[in-house]
């Protein structure tokens, strides 16, 4: 059983944002939505949660139409967090845990056990308004969190977090997938759906330009990276017929080649002209994958 999207669109006025999207976002994993900004993946949200009219198209979960505001198995982190500042965060999360279906005790050992685990327990009496910015964001998280959602709605959870913190969340969101929630998130960074999503989608201008598992997209791009690192200069490579794209660096360079045969003919290239210290046929990264498609990088 999965989320599913079928031919979703969302019109405003003449303006398509999201564009007959169908997507199956399988059970317990982790799905990522890359896009541009404006490219359409807070409204795919928003529809899915039920808090945005769909124009037209149908969204399932286990073959059932879903709402946010009236099913507490669904958890959502929004772009735009909205925690009350003047109020005390254990305050705070007790009463959004009831709305949730929870009962104090029960929202009080979760608040504490998230706390514990972000290693802020100092922050349960504190108002939102004393907390900095990544730290509120960690609360917020707990918030989406609190009441065991069996689907997560994540917009953009790790912007504004620092290294540590990012990794902190990367273990959290790991450990909920684990004991079987879904996990649908959106992120400018490639390398964090890389990492944690079996599949993804690549939305731009509201359309899916990349949909499916990670490994077959790799795979089903083609195209490979040649890692080199050698005592002379690479430069003559970028002439081999069938390198796409020459990335020259301090040690080395990055070839995209158009097939794996390729790499034969710049190892032979290579013979012979002084020491090569590394020499590596790498898959593409989906930053790769999203420059072909796209054809801009969010970097
Ligand atoms: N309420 C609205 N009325 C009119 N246009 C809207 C509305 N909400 C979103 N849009 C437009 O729909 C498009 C998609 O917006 P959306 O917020 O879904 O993008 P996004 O992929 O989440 O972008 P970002 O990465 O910047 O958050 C944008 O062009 C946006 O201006």
């Amino acid at each position: 059983m999965a989320l599913i999207l079928d031919k979703v669109t969302k019109r405003f006025g003449s303006f398509t944002a999201v564009d007959e999207l169908s997507l199956e976002i399988p059970e317990s994993q982790m799905f990522g939505f890359l896009g541009a900004n404006g490219a359409g993946k807070t409204t795919t949200f928003r529809m899915i949660l039920g808090l945005l009219e769909k124009s037209e198209g149908s969204i399932t979960w286990n073959g059932e139409s879903i709402s946010y505001n009236k099913s507490h198995l669904i958890g959502y982190l929004p772009e735009e967090r909205g925690l009350y500042p003047k109020q005390k965060v254990e305050d705070q999360l007790v009463y959004l845990g009831r709305l949730r279906g929870m009962n104090k005790g029960e929202a009080l050992e979760q608040l504490d056990y998230w706390l514990d685990r972000f290693k802020v327990p100092e922050y349960k009496g504190k108002k939102v308004e004393e907390l900095s910015k990544g730290n509120q964001q960690k609360i917020q998280f707990i918030t989406a969190v609190l009441h065991k959602p069996k689907l997560l709605i994540l917009d953009e959870p790790f912007s504004g977090l620092d290294p540590v913190n990012v990794e902190m969340l990367k273990e959290a969101v790991v450990d909920l997938k684990e004991s079987g929630t879904s996990i649908v998130f959106s992120s400018h960074r490639m390398e964090h759906v890389e990492e944690l999503c079996e599949h993804l989608c690549i939305m731009h201008h509201g359309k899916p330009v990349v949909h499916g598992g990670l490994r077959q997209i790799k795979r089903d791009f083609g195209k490979k990276n040649v890692m080199l690192r050698a005592d002379f200069d690479l430069s003559f490579l970028k002439n081999v017929p069938g390198v796409t794209r020459f990335r020259k660096f301090s040690e080395g360079c990055e070839l995209q080649i158009e097939n794996e045969d390729i790499s034969q003919k710049i190892f032979e290239a290579i013979q012979g002209k002084g020491f090569v210290r590394t020499f590596g046929l790498e898959e593409p990264s989906l930053n790769d994958i999203f420059i072909e498609k796209v054809g801009a990088s969010y970097e």
